[in-house]
């Protein structure tokens, strides 16, 4: 994916789990809204797997596609491949970043990191981009470690990282703006979206505040 830095301005993650109404409705209404990236994310009590995960996921993927938002896949390496997703996003327990790099080829790839010394080993073994979080408390990741601030964000970039870098973890429009000051290049939502009343005027809103 090219121009990735501006692709995670506005990083929407879902997945049936994390939907009230039809996932298919909710991401056409992000996309509405002006989201920029999608990630499949199924997780969580309730997520589908097998066929039902891989027909949603296909089903999400033809939405994007029709809309010119790449569609990245998070943790289903062998998923990402069968349908020739734009990326993958992994964290730590997922596996070595070099194994799946491997594996996919030049799809782009995401980690998750949670230090300096992660965000090392990750840049050297061929990371595209950082997912860093939890910034602020959330409830949708039950495994979450505790949330940090923008701290590492800014480690990071005070010692000259330039690598993307999107922040998660109980982003709202309230809060985005502070999350770009920080140095992050966008901001990644799963829950002020999706469990809005209006997932379009939620993306909207978010993506007023982190600039165009
Ligand atoms: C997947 C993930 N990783 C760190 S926090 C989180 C959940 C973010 O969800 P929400 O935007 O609803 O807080
Ligand atoms: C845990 C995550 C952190 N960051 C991003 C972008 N996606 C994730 N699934
Ligand atoms: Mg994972």
């Amino acid at each position: 994916m090219n121009n990735l830095r501006e692709l995670i301005r506005v990083y929407f993650i879902m997945g049936s789990p994390n939907c009230y109404k039809e996932p298919k409705a909710v991401l056409k209404e992000a996309i509405a809204g002006g989201i920029t990236l999608f990630q499949f994310r199924e997780k969580g009590d309730g997520a589908l797997s097998g066929a039902e995960k891989l027909t949603l996921a296909k089903e999400l993927q033809v939405i994007c596609k029709e809309n010119h938002i790449p569609f990245i896949v998070n943790d289903d390496i062998e998923l990402a491949v069968a349908i020739g997703a734009d990326g993958v996003h992994i964290g730590q327990e997922d596996g070595p970043v070099k194994t799946v790099r491997e594996r996919i080829g030049d799809m782009t790839l995401g980690v998750s990191v949670h230090s300096m010394e992660e965000a090392i080993i990750a840049l050297q073994n061929g990371a595209d981009y950082f997912g860093i979080g939890p910034i602020f408390p959330t409830k949708t990741k039950e495994d979450a470690k505790p949330s940090k601030g923008t701290s590492l964000i800014e480690t990071l970039r005070k010692n000259g990282y330039t690598i993307p870098i999107v922040g998660i973890g109980g982003i709202t429009s309230e809060n985005a703006a502070s999350v770009m000051e920080a140095g992050a290049d966008g901001v990644s939502v799963i829950t002020a979206i999706s469990h809005a009343e209006s997932p379009r005027e939620a993306a909207k809103a978010i993506r007023k505040n982190v600039g165009e």
